[in-house]
């Protein structure tokens, strides 16, 4: 039995990655703003069977991240997996963007997964053990794309921070791998696809219905595909993989 921690673990990929990895058998931290629907996953994660606990944490605050990871260890006996899953989209023109914007994004998607990277490495460090750390990039982070300028330059930067710390820690036993979803059915693209609605006149869904219609799989993606891709990192089967940033996107960005 182990134990992962899942930042923005209240809803969409994060609800979706602490089941899995709960039905995998491992104990779940969930860590999120959202104090209720952490309590509801975690209700969900006692269900199949594994043992659950919440902490209510702004990833963009360091010390709230170390304190989340102090919290998992303790309350459930271990440390293993750290999983920097949340973040924030932020549709805009390039010459609409301001200072505040891209300090709002990088605080969460830059900031958060480097002081979760930080967190977990201290901890793994400390209890003298391997571990993993896996971030949330995707295909923007393979791909800048129009109108999700800044949010894509947060997710490019998770890779550079993913290489980076699988080259500092690897000598530590711990790897650092990260996951790229495509379009994944979340309340994330109901926010990008009215966005672009009211940015660019495009009917609602239209966007939504664009992206999905590049995927070569022929559908959109959901939760779960993301977190069977999880799985595979969380685990040992694994253990040989460092510094990746591994697209699961059914077919749309091809590297
Ligand atoms: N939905 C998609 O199509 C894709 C999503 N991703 C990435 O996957 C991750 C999860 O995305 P979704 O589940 O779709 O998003 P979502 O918006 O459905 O859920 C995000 C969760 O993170 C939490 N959160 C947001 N800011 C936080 C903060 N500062 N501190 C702690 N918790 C915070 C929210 O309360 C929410 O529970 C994000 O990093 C996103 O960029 C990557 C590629 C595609
Ligand atoms: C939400 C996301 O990561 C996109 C549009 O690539």
């Amino acid at each position: 039995m182990s134990v992962v921690l899942v930042t923005g673990g209240g809803q969409g990929i994060g609800r979706g990655i602490a089941l899995r990895l709960a039905a995998d058998g491992h104990d779940i931290a969930l860590v999120d703003l959202a104090p209720e629907k952490i309590e509801n996953v975690a209700a969900e994660v006692r269900e199949i069977g594994s043992t659950a606990t919440t902490f209510v944490a702004d990833v963009s605050d360091r010390d709230a991240v170390f304190a989340a990871v102090d919290h998992a260890h303790e309350a459930l006996g271990g440390f293993d997996v750290m999983i920097n899953n949340a973040g924030i989209a932020q549709v805009a023109p390039i010459d609409d963007v301001r200072p505040d914007d891209v300090r709002k994004i990088w605080a969460v998607n830059v900031d958060g997964v480097l002081w979760g990277i930080q967190a977990a490495a201290a901890k793994f460090k400390t209890l003298g053990q391997k571990g993993k750390i896996i971030n949330a990039s995707s295909i923007a982070g393979h791909d800048g794309f129009a109108m999700l300028g800044v949010y894509s330059a947060t997710k490019f930067a998770v890779r550079a921070l993913t290489q980076a710390a699988a080259k500092e820690y690897a000598a530590h036993g711990i790897t650092v791998n990260a996951y790229c979803p495509g379009v994944v059915g979340t309340d994330m693209w109901v926010t990008i696809d009215k966005r672009f609605a009211e940015l660019t006149g495009a009917a609602e869904g239209e966007t939504y219905d664009r992206f999905v219609g590049g995927i070569a799989l022929g559908r959109a993606q959901t939760p779960e595909d993301v977190a069977a891709f999880v799985s595979y990192l969380s685990g040992p089967d694994s253990d040989y993989m460092t510094g990746q940033a591994g697209l699961i996107d059914g077919g749309l960005v091809f590297r």
